[in-house]
């Protein structure tokens, strides 16, 4: 599992760590760490050209540091000092004693850099980049300089993965003793690069605040039949999707479901010979859900319309694990909701999650991470915030947020939600927490896209076909 802390959580854990430690070792482990992957990023550091961005904490005196080591390795280093008289006065003089200076033109530094360190702000940084920082990291842009970001990229919050204004982007970003949330999530993440995580000794509490799965998590958790299963244990899936408008919503819910390993899946609505048509497989019913016979988890909304409100009414009623998507969201009563004590499981997308929280779209991807947390006190349910990083949250507060890292922008397709409902109501039919369910769900989904689309466009259909590569894939890291 990959975890990321919040910045409380990392002070905390910095402060009993200097602590144990002689004055500055803690500073000097994070510019070593910092200076080995420019080093790497360089190739060559003799003679290379770095040009320090040095804000008024510590993050600069970490970029200070760093820029010392990578000074005394033979690079050219000069530093920009956002606020002069308040700069990391042990670092400046460690960049000076390396032979490293201030910049005394540094738009000039900034045009010839090679490489180019942002250390602006870190952990201590709030709202986005001031004037004066937007300036000069404008002039970056359109260098061939490589930006490496300092802990953070400076602009980004720390702890939600918004931006609230200017923010560097970086080519890399070098974090210290954990992730951090924002590096995790978008828009923030976008921000990063690619993410070097520098170990510093952080004793970091058993929770995190944000996670992602990793191969080895999603195939602990993948339900494999052994020799005592029958479809029933395997799980019955039913699907209530589709219309007479929409009949390739309930085709789709149902290829995420039969792909998603469902012992059996039963359709329940009006695009039954559009289902049988393409997955004789299924098991159809003409009546409402309620007699639809056995069921472990329904999926209910993909392609439903307004018509489907009595069944929407009729799936939420029964005792077992639901799962709402698409127009089911709209037809959803919160009071309802809360009061199931079956898990629900709700997975709008950024249009559909503002719609239930009465504010803009805008506003949800702005704050994905508050909008999926205030759906989940709103329903009293887990949520899957779907988008180009995929976030789900369980009914708790508490709980740390699941960052989805498999998503491609090719998943970006129509119906590609619809194969991600009945996948993740496969998982719910098999035993699967409704959190793990949705984490394993993304997780699967995104990796049967890149499978699918290897750069190319892909189809929802495709995802869905892909979905045993991805399987296999995952179970093969078993075999290591
Ligand atoms: N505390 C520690 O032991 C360690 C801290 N480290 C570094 O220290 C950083 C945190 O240092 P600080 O707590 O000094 O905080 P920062 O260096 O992140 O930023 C704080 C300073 O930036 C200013 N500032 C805040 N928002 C700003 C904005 N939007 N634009 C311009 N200036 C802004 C503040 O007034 C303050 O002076 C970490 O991110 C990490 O880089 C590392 O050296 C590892 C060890
Ligand atoms: N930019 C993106 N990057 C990664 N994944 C994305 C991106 N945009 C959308 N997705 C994913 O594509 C799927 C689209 O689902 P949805 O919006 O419900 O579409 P539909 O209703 O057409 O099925 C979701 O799994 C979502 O997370
Ligand atoms: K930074």
């Amino acid at each position: 599992m990959r975890t990321a802390y919040c910045v409380e959580t990392v002070r905390a854990a910095e402060r009993e760590l200097m602590a144990r430690l002689p004055e500055g070792a803690l500073m000097q482990r994070a510019a070593a760490g910092l200076a080995a992957v420019c080093a790497d990023v360089l190739g060559r550091v003799t003679g290379a050209r770095i040009v320090l961005l040095v804000g008024s904490g510590d993050n600069g005196g970490d970029a200070l540091y760093a820029g010392a080591r990578l000074a005394r390795r033979g690079a050219g280093v000069r530093a920009v000092l956002l606020a002069p008289d308040r700069a990391h006065s042990a670092g400046l003089a460690a960049l000076r004693a390396a032979g490293g200076r201030v910049a005394e033109d540094p738009y000039g530094a900034l045009r010839a850099a090679d490489l180019v360190l942002d250390g602006i702000t870190g952990i201590g940084g709030h709202g986005g980049l001031r004037p004066d920082a937007v300036e000069l990291v404008r002039a970056t842009l359109g260098t061939d300089a490589v930006m490496v970001a300092v802990d953070l990229p400076s602009g980004v919050e720390a702890d939600t993965g918004e931006v609230r204004g200017e923010a560097v982007r970086a080519d890399v970003t070098v974090t210290f003793g954990t992730y951090k949330p924002g590096l995790l999530i978008d828009p923030a993440r976008d921000y990063a690069g690619a993410v070097r995580l520098v170990e510093i000794g952080l004793e970091l509490p058993p929770t995190a605040d944000a996670e992602a799965l990793q191969y080895r998590d999603v195939a602990g958790l993948l339900p494999v039949p052994d020799a005592e299963s029958d479809k029933y244990r395997r799980g019955v899936v039913g699907v209530v999707a589709g219309s007479a408008r929409y009949p390739g919503a309930a085709v789709l819910a149902v290829a995420g479901a039969l792909r998603g390993g469902a012992g059996a899946v039963r359709y329940v609505g009006p695009a039954a010979d559009a289902v049988i048509a393409r997955f004789p497989e299924t098991l159809v019913h003409q009546g409402p859900p309620g007699k639809a016979g056995r069921v472990q988890s329904w999926v209910v909304g993909p392609g439903l319309g307004d018509s489907g409100r009595d069944f929407l009414d009729e799936v939420i009623a029964e005792d077992v694990p639901v799962l709402v998507d698409a127009d089911g969201l709209r037809l959803l009563d919160a009071a309802r909701v809360r009061s199931r004590t079956a898990p629900t499981l709700l997975t709008p997308h950024a249009g559909e999650a503002a719609a239930l929280l009465g504010v803009a779209r805008e506003q949800v991807e702005a704050a994905r991470l508050a909008s999926v947390r205030a759906l989940a006190e709103k329903y009293g349910a887990t949520v899957l915030l779907k988008g180009s990083t995929t976030l789900v949250v369980g009914p708790h507060p508490e709980s740390p947020v699941r960052v989805n890292p498999t998503g491609t922008p090719w998943l970006a397709t129509a119906g590609s939600g619809d194969v991600l409902s009945g996948l993740a109501g496969a998982l719910l039919a098999a035993g699967l927490e409704p959190l793990d369910a949705a984490s394993v769900a993304a997780y699967l989904h995104g990796l049967a896209a890149r499978h699918a689309s290897r750069g190319a466009p892909v189809i929802a259909s495709e995802v869905a076909a892909a979905l045993p590569a991805a399987w296999r894939d995952i179970r093969d890291v078993l075999r290591d």
